[in-house]
């Protein structure tokens, strides 16, 4: 049973979800009441993506999101340091490179694609398990196009502090213990609060988003801001 430390060492983020990848989507479903298909349809709206467009689902990993993005006709690479969730992914579609979809395992730290190879990169509950945000906010600059766009959908904090403070102190004690429930790593979940308290605002990430190179920065708060929708452009 592997979970993961706030220092969020690489190996041990693959491993973990390595571990948790044959019930990644259920518990998904179960532990957000069903929210979480609410938001990746947000996401897919804000992407926006169309026939002929490349789009970049990082952190995908068993690639739920990653179909949706072809509806319109565009392609879609699916990468994720984790080849337990890509291959369950893979093996639920049929293939890795199915439907629009090409699975590739990379780095969000050292991406394994040109520069300016992608329309739009987009990353789901990710970012929050990168040891190194900024760099990875760069390399996704780094790989999509001028004038192409990113959308990144994160858990977030509500805006009214007290009531941040109690979901936060409900999810750390009902996140295990639900998981434990369902799967045989509550590790896994206790990781996931503790990354999630840990994670900043909605204005802060806004800021390095700018920092790292991002123009036009925005977001939206989706579940009152449990989760947030960032988006950005590349404008240079
Ligand atoms: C919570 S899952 C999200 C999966 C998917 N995007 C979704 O919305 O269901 C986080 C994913 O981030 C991946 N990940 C974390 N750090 C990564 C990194 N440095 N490079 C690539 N993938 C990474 C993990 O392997 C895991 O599959």
């Amino acid at each position: 049973m592997t979970r993961a430390e706030l220092d969020k060492q690489p190996r041990d983020v693959a491993a973990m979800f390595d571990d948790i990848a044959g019930r990644y989507d259920l518990m998904n479903d179960v532990l957000s009441l069903g929210q979480d298909r609410i938001w990746r349809r947000a996401v897919v709206n804000a992407v926006e993506a169309y026939s002929g467009e490349l789009v970049l689902d990082l952190a995908a990993g068993t690639g739920t999101s990653s179909e949706s993005f072809t509806v319109k006709g565009a392609r879609v690479i699916a990468c994720d340091f984790s080849l337990g969730m890509l291959q369950v992914g893979a093996r639920r579609r049929g293939g890795a490179s199915r439907r629009g979809v090409t699975v590739v395992a990379g780095d969000a730290l050292r991406l394994p694609f040109a520069d300016e190879t992608f329309d739009a990169v987009t990353i789901s509950f990710g970012l929050r398990n990168v040891n190194d945000v900024d760099r990875a906010l760069r390399e996704l600059l780094r790989v999509t196009k001028v004038g192409g766009r990113i959308v990144i959908c994160e858990f977030s904090h509500i805006p009214v502090r007290p009531l941040d403070r109690i979901y936060g102190a409900g999810l750390k004690v009902a996140l295990p213990l639900v998981a434990r429930c369902f799967t045989g790593n509550p590790g896994a979940y206790a990781y996931l609060s503790e990354s999630i308290a840990d994670w900043p605002n909605q204005p802060v990430l806004a800021r390095r988003m700018q920092a790292a190179g991002w123009s036009d920065v925005a977001w939206r708060n989706l579940t009152l801001g449990a989760v947030a929708l960032h988006r950005g452009r590349r404008l240079a």
